[in-house]
């Protein structure tokens, strides 16, 4: 059975790349509007007859475009900010908890995380979980992405005659627009302290969140923070926890080391006996951060998940 799939907002940075990732696909059919992208009527047509619709448009455009949606049959899956936090819709991390895959699967309106979240809520949810972060605690997340994370504003910017600084900070007010989402889903009950950076590099992030393990109630060890995010990810196909000798071996970390990948890895950096960790999740901001998690929801809202092995 072929299922259609339209994409709305084909042809910006993460539209083209679930386009081309769904392309290859003969399960699939793509509703393409090319030159009519833009216009409003053709848009509602294709929204309302697909199966399965995606959107990558910025917030409002994703609001009005479900507003479009009358046909109670079509599937949703939203990669803006807009419905991250919104309880009417599954969040769209199938490994960050037992059910969550089912939940997906259940569901008619999906929303795709963001590629900051994602790293974060892979690396503290399961901890949380287990009790060894309390949900009191105040957590700070640092983190470096490529420039396409800012879409095609932000590539023009960086790829123009001259280029942009090699690294930025940003996010400097401190009400950067992933805190909600990454609050909610890692089950904190503290705003989290985002501090993001972008290079001048075009994809691929490292997100960081550093711990002194002495001040946690349980003072646990690194075996034992390590160990949680073994047990809560054994099994995944997408998230991979970095053996500690490996880890133990590294002297840096590539942030562009999945590019082009559906995959995060989880490292937990810290001497064993010692006070201290840095957690460091890397992937791919168009890749597990955006696209390759919209081709994942996908393939788990159609049931296609097990046949194709792609989720
Ligand atoms: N880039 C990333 O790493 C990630 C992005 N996201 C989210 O995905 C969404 C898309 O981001 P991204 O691909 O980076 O953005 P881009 O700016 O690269 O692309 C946005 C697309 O939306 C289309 N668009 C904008 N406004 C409208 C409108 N009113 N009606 C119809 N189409 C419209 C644009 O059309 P046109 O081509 O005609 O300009 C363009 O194709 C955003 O919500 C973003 O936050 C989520 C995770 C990661
Ligand atoms: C480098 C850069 O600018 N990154 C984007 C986040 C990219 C992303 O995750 O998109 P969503 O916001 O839709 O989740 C930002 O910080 O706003």
């Amino acid at each position: 059975m072929t299922h259609t799939i339209f994409i709305d907002g084909e042809a910006g940075t993460t539209g083209l790349e679930i386009r081309e990732r769904l392309e290859a696909r003969d399960d699939l059919e793509l509703i393409l509007l090319g030159d009519r992208r833009r216009d409003v009527e053709a848009r509602r047509e294709a929204l309302n007859s697909a199966d399965a619709v995606i959107l990558c448009l910025p917030d409002d455009a994703a609001i009005e475009a479900v507003s479009m949606i009358e046909n109670p049959r079509v599937r949703v899956i939203d990669a803006s900010t807009a419905y991250r936090v919104d309880p009417a819709w599954a969040y769209g991390f199938a490994e960050m908890a037992p059910g969550q895959r089912e939940a997906i699967a259940a569901s008619t309106r999906v929303s795709n995380p963001g590629c900051y979240p994602t790293g974060l809520i892979g690396l503290v949810r399961p901890l949380v979980s287990a009790g060894i972060i309390p949900a009191g605690w105040p957590v700070t997340v640092n983190a470096v992405s490529g420039y396409s994370g800012g879409g095609k504003a932000m590539i023009a910017e960086f790829e123009a005659e001259g280029g942009a600084e090699a690294f930025r900070a940003y996010g400097l007010s401190l009400k950067h627009k992933h805190v909600p989402e990454m609050t909610k889903h890692t089950g904190l009950e503290r705003k989290v302290l985002f501090a993001p950076a972008v290079g001048s590099y075009r994809q691929g992030m490292l997100v960081e969140v550093p711990l002194h393990l002495s001040a946690l109630p349980s003072s646990p060890s690194v075996e034992v923070v390590h160990g949680a995010l073994v047990e809560a990810y054994e099994g995944a196909r997408f998230v991979e926890v970095a053996p500690l000798e490996a880890t133990e071996a590294m002297t840096g970390i590539d942030p562009e080391g999945l590019n082009g990948t559906n995959r995060m890895r989880l490292h937990v950096f810290g001497d064993r006996g010692g006070e201290q960790v840095r957690l460091v999740a890397l992937l791919d901001n168009l890749g597990k951060g955006a696209s390759g998690a919209a081709v994942q929801n996908l393939n788990i809202m159609l049931g296609l998940d097990e046949a194709t092995g792609l989720s």
